[in-house]
């Protein structure tokens, strides 16, 4: 039997999930995001030698206060809130939850690509509202998904099971950007790869699903945004800081595109005085890419495992640091 540990946990953990840590480790829960919960993950983080939890900026500055941390177990497959360089430098094992939150992301991606293209949220509205009285006219008719192109940066795990869908299930074409020359045998003959300049002008729709690092942050911005086809949508299921978010503002209220379907924001919860928030061409979401009650199941189970693994000085396969 192992040592026991000190595990803090900084996001809600099913009961039998903490109890499996429970029965090895000392657990202490605390959310920092909870100003009352703030203090006990303070008075944690000294003593912690594993952490589990997602959604919560651990930069080097709040990692200084835990001088015995071995890992960081984070329920998410995006690491953009963990400083790296400095993790790998101080040799912090970092584990995130890759593969099975795939599908119900790109599930929610082309949900909010039939949402936005359909208009659903407004004629839903309608309807709520008292406001159907007769047969909408041209005003609220929506656009074609099935048949149009679909350009997608970032052609990983999720990049690729949203181009399934989209070739195989709506008879799109789909050109696609990433930095590796990624095939998939399924989609021979309609999927294509290009430079990013060349998909962000020849398609209709633009979905980003790439992650958030140093290099990307800020991609979309007024020359990207002004690459984009007259009347194109764009879609964001990845993060918020891949986006210039004023130049998106511009270039739907003074640019030519159509409108904006967007999970992910710069600032998150967005902001009450976000233009974003009630920008009638924008179809906004909750980050809600792997709400789904099977797939956070899935994601913290996997989490457990990494966190229990590497406690016991193994290291799982969803360990992205330290690097081989
Ligand atoms: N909205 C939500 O709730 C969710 C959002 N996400 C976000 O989606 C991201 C992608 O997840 P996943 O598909 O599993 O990750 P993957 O690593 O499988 O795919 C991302 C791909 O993007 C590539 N890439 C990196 N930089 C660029 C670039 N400049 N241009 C084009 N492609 C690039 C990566 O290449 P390389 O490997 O070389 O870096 C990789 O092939 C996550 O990082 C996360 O931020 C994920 C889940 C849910
Ligand atoms: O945004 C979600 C993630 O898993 O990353």
């Amino acid at each position: 039997m192992s040592q026991r540990k000190n595990v803090l946990v900084f996001r809600a953990l099913p009961p039998d999930l903490l109890e499996r840590i429970a029965q090895r480790h000392t657990v202490t829960v605390a959310d920092p995001r909870r100003a009352e919960e703030l203090p006990r993950f303070l008075a944690a983080l000294p003593t912690a030698q594993g952490l589990i939890g997602s959604s919560f900026k651990l930069d080097a500055a709040a990692l200084e206060r835990a001088p015995a941390l071995e890992v960081i177990s984070s329920i998410s497959v995006g690491v953009d809130n963990y400083d790296l360089p400095y993790l790998e430098q101080r040799g912090v094992m970092l584990c995130h939850t890759p593969g099975v939150l795939t599908e119900t992301t790109a599930d929610t991606l082309f949900a909010l690509i039939l949402c936005a293209s359909r208009r659903l949220v407004e004629v839903a509205n309608l309807v709520r509202e008292g406001r159907w009285v007769r047969n909408i006219g041209e005003d609220l008719f929506g656009w074609d998904v099935h048949g149009k192109t679909l350009g997608i940066l970032g052609f990983g795990r999720i990049g690729q099971a949203l181009a399934r869908r989209a070739a195989l299930g709506f008879n799109m074409r789909v050109l696609y950007h990433d930095p590796h020359a990624v095939q998939v045998a399924e989609l021979a003959g309609q999927a294509t790869q290009l430079p990013m300049d060349d998909v962000l002008r020849r398609a209709d729709i633009v979905a980003l699903t790439l992650p958030l690092t140093d290099a990307t942050r800020g991609l979309m911005g007024a020359r990207e945004f002004g690459l984009m086809k007259p009347g194109a949508l764009f879609v964001n299921g990845a993060r918020g800081g891949l986006v210039q978010e004023d130049a998106l503002l511009h270039a739907l209220d003074h640019g030519s595109l159509r409108a904006a379907a967007l999970d992910v924001f710069a600032t998150e919860p967005l902001p009450q005085d976000s233009p974003l928030r009630t920008h009638p061409r924008v179809t906004p979401l909750p980050h809600i890419g792997s709400a789904t009650h099977e797939t956070r199941r899935a994601m913290a189970e996997l989490a457990t495992d990494n966190l229990l693994m590497a406690l016991d000085g193994q290291r799982p396969a969803c360990a992205l640091l330290p690097r081989r």
